[in-house]
């Protein structure tokens, strides 16, 4: 165990490295400065995330969800998010819980793994892959049915729904499609696991989000008065739209 953390760690000091030497590259692009490295415009690939994923994971969400943030409160939220992704917290069983990431794939499919196939740190595929490729989304799919508004008392969780959250793309990366490929995604695995729908919670102030939701099929519901979910106690004074789609094998497969 703690010799995987400590190679997520390296990992994660590479990743570090790798994603400044990308900057670099691009403000020397934007400059117009002699261009020293190749320009690349790399496939989207979506997939489980690995533990080599885990820190730009980290990165990819309080970029995104805490865009304001300053050193050093920004790193102190990275390191937090980070840990947090890394220990996890176990799913009951007969449940499922993945996060996707959205990569740019500069090096092909053929890739060398190292690890088991069903050994797991946290939310992640304990697999290193030693090709290079950085994350620019992420979405985090479950059958938990934690944020599922309820018919009857709280512990009665709703069964057969997939639940999204956690979504986020990159700044430097939106508007080219890869959120609907992490939807997508997020859909066809919740057909796998024999869900009949999906569902998510949006922040009504979100205009973008919403549209995203609303342009791949979901439909905001109005929730009963009385029916009974769990507010994020990140956010107890946000007003969400509950939003929900039904799952078609024909279409999401
Ligand atoms: C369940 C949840 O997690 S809700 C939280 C959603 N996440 C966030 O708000 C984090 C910050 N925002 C982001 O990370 C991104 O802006 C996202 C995830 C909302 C969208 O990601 P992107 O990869 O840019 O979306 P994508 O390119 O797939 O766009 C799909 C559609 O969404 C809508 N959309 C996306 N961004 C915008 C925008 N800024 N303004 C208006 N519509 C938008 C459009 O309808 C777009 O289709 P179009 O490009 O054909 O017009």
């Amino acid at each position: 165990m703690f010799g995987a953390i400590f190679c997520a760690i390296k990992f994660m000091m590479d990743v570090m490295v790798s994603s400044w030497i990308r900057e670099l590259n691009g403000a020397c692009r934007a400059s117009q400065a002699v261009d020293l490295f190749p320009s690349i415009c790399p496939e989207i690939i979506v997939r489980d995330a690995r533990v080599e994923d885990c820190w730009e994971v980290a990165d990819t969400h309080c970029s995104s969800f805490f865009p304001n943030y300053t050193f050093p409160i920004d790193l102190v939220l990275r390191i937090d998010r980070f840990i947090a992704l890394l220990s996890g917290f176990s799913v009951p069983p007969g449940s499922r819980r993945t996060c996707l990431v959205a990569v740019t794939d500069a090096s092909g499919t053929d890739n060398l793994y190292i690890g088991s196939k069903d050994f797991k740190i946290g939310i992640f595929d304990g697999k290193f892959n030693l090709s290079r490729e950085s994350v620019a989304g992420i979405l985090t799919v479950d059958t938990l049915a934690d944020y599922l508004p309820r018919k009857g008392p709280l512990r009665q969780k709703r069964t057969g729904i997939a639940y999204i959250s956690n979504v986020a793309v990159r700044n430097a990366d939106r508007r080219k499609g890869i959120a609907k490929l992490l939807i997508a995604k997020a859909e066809a695995r919740a057909l796998s696991w024999g869900c009949r729908s999906i569902a998510l919670h949006c922040d009504v102030n979100n205009a973008a989000a919403t549209r995203l939701y609303k342009g791949q099929g979901f439909k905001v519901i109005k929730v009963p008065d009385n029916s009974r979910w769990p507010q994020p106690k990140i956010a107890p004074n946000l007003q969400f739209y509950f939003m929900m789609k039904l799952l078609n094998s024909k279409v999401n497969i």
